[in-house]
């Protein structure tokens, strides 16, 4: 049995803006990144004392922290949705994580990814990194650039002390990381591309792997402490990004489109019917509508009230999710066939009662389709997925997937097609689709 962390995603922001308030900056950088997390919200700003002050809650951002932040000044700060493994949903372990360097004025730091190794003491993969940078009495970004190249795993993080903003990448990349220019001038950070736009900012690059940038009054400083090989995480393109965000030059809608259509060329099937498990398949099945040519319609209608299921910390709490959230249009079903397009199946909660739903709604036959490979390896890169139950397909065929989800027929995108739709600049993770980790370690672990 394999002993990795399964980690999680999240997401991050950064602001500095020099002359106005970061505060609602943050948040509204953290309500465009809420898809990322679910469980706690923070944010950290610095209004030019001694301090750095610290809002976190749990929940989402609006209970979370959203009554917490009245007279809240300073134009530096960064911000934090978090969806946990790495230690307990709760509150101690929210970010931002605020230490104190001995000597030295505070600093805080908010992380995404899921970190494999960190040397040192305990604590969550987040909070043993701070520990280790508080350690080291240097500004934080030559403590940073020390340290970061001693920790394995996958991290995109934002930081913050002495005026500075920081942002770092690991060197293979597997999270994603903008930054933009704010209208007015100033800096902002963030894990998507679709919080810059929220803010108004221009988007300026990416932070590469590898590489941490500081931005400060004076202008912004490059350092690299890494590269190689890149493996920039595939299911973002797939689940976890928004779709009106760009990853690595590619938009989000237009890779789940092309995988959409890619999964009506490889897996076509007579229908008179295309329907999206909704929110996130909702483009890639419309990429299986306008390619096979069956006409499109919403099926199964989505309580926008409920959170996303698979981020959900504990399986009752998912399969509950989906009870809750989705509910079948009957006049819309009854009678007809239908291929259900969802874009990936992991632990199968979702597919199961969607088959289920859509049958009890009267429809004659259901075809699922999968706008991903299936998944049949763990990640140790930040997503939830891990060994056992949570694997469905990991020894099941397309077929024997199709029987347990009570569908007519099952068929899943190819990985070449996935990876010809994600592609951009980068290489990319493919492992919990194809087995191909892009680090030894993991290689090693995932083999039991
Ligand atoms: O096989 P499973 O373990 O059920 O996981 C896969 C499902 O979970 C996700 O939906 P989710 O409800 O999290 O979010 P969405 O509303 O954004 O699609 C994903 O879009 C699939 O529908
Ligand atoms: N979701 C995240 O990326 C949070 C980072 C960290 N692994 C934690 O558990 O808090
Ligand atoms: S294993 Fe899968 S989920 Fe994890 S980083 Fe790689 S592609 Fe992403
Ligand atoms: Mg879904």
């Amino acid at each position: 049995m394999i002993s990795g962390e399964a980690g999680e995603e999240c997401g991050v922001i950064g602001v500095l803006a020099p002359g106005r308030p970061a505060v609602p900056m943050l948040l509204d950088g953290l309500f465009t990144l809420q898809h990322r997390g679910q469980e706690s919200a923070g944010l950290a700003v610095w209004d030019g004392g001694d301090d750095i002050a610290t809002r976190l809650g749990m929940g989402l951002v609006g209970d979370a922290i959203g009554g917490q932040v009245d007279g809240l000044g300073g134009s530096l700060g960064i911000g934090h949705v978090r969806y946990s493994t790495s230690g307990a949903s709760s509150l101690a372990n929210a970010q931002p994580i605020r230490g104190r360097r001995r000597g030295r004025t505070p600093f805080a730091i908010a992380h995404n990814g899921n970190l494999t190794w960190v040397p040192g003491p305990g604590g969550t993969d987040t909070r043993r990194l701070a520990t280790l940078l508080a350690g080291v009495h240097r500004p934080l970004g030559a403590a940073m650039a020390d340290t970061l190249p001693l920790v394995s795993g996958a991290y995109s993080l934002v930081a913050m002390a002495d005026g500075t903003l920081y942002a770092a990448r690991d060197s293979y990349g597997f999270r994603p990381l903008s930054m933009g220019v704010l209208e007015g001038g100033g800096w902002v950070v963030a894990s998507e591309t679709a919080a810059l736009d929220a803010l108004g900012a221009e988007f300026v690059r990416d932070v590469e792997p590898g590489e941490i940038v500081e931005f400060d009054v004076r202008g912004t400083r490059s350092y690299r402490f890494g590269g190689g090989r890149s493996a920039l995480c595939v299911f973002e393109h797939v689940y976890f990004a928004r779709p009106d965000s760009v990853i690595d030059k590619r938009p989000v809608y237009e890779v789940r489109r092309d995988c959409g259509a890619a999964l009506a060329r490889e897996a076509p099937v007579e229908a008179d019917l295309v329907m999206p498990v909704p929110d996130t398949a909702r483009i890639a099945a419309l990429g299986y509508a306008e390619e096979s040519g069956i006409r499109y319609a919403e099926g199964l209608v989505r309580n926008i009230y409920v959170s996303r299921t698979f981020i959900q910390p504990s399986q009752a709490q998912r399969q509950g999710g989906v009870r809750l959230k989705l509910r079948p249009v009957e006049h819309v079903v009854a009678g007809r066939s239908v291929v259900v397009v969802d874009d990936s199946i992991v632990r199968a909660t979702s597919a199961r009662q969607v088959v289920a739903l859509l049958r009890s709604a009267g429809a004659t036959r259901v075809h699922v389709r999968v706008a991903s490979p299936a998944v049949r390896w763990p990640c140790f890169f930040g997503v939830d997925i891990r060994v056992g139950d949570d694997l469905a397909a990991r020894h099941r065929t397309a077929e024997e997937m199709g029987r347990l989800v009570g569908a007519d027929s099952l068929a899943y995108l190819s990985a070449d097609a996935l990876v010809s739709a994600a592609r951009g600049s980068m290489d990319l993770c493919t492992a919990c689709f194809t087995g191909d980790y892009p680090t030894a370690d993991s290689r090693r672990e995932a083999t039991w």
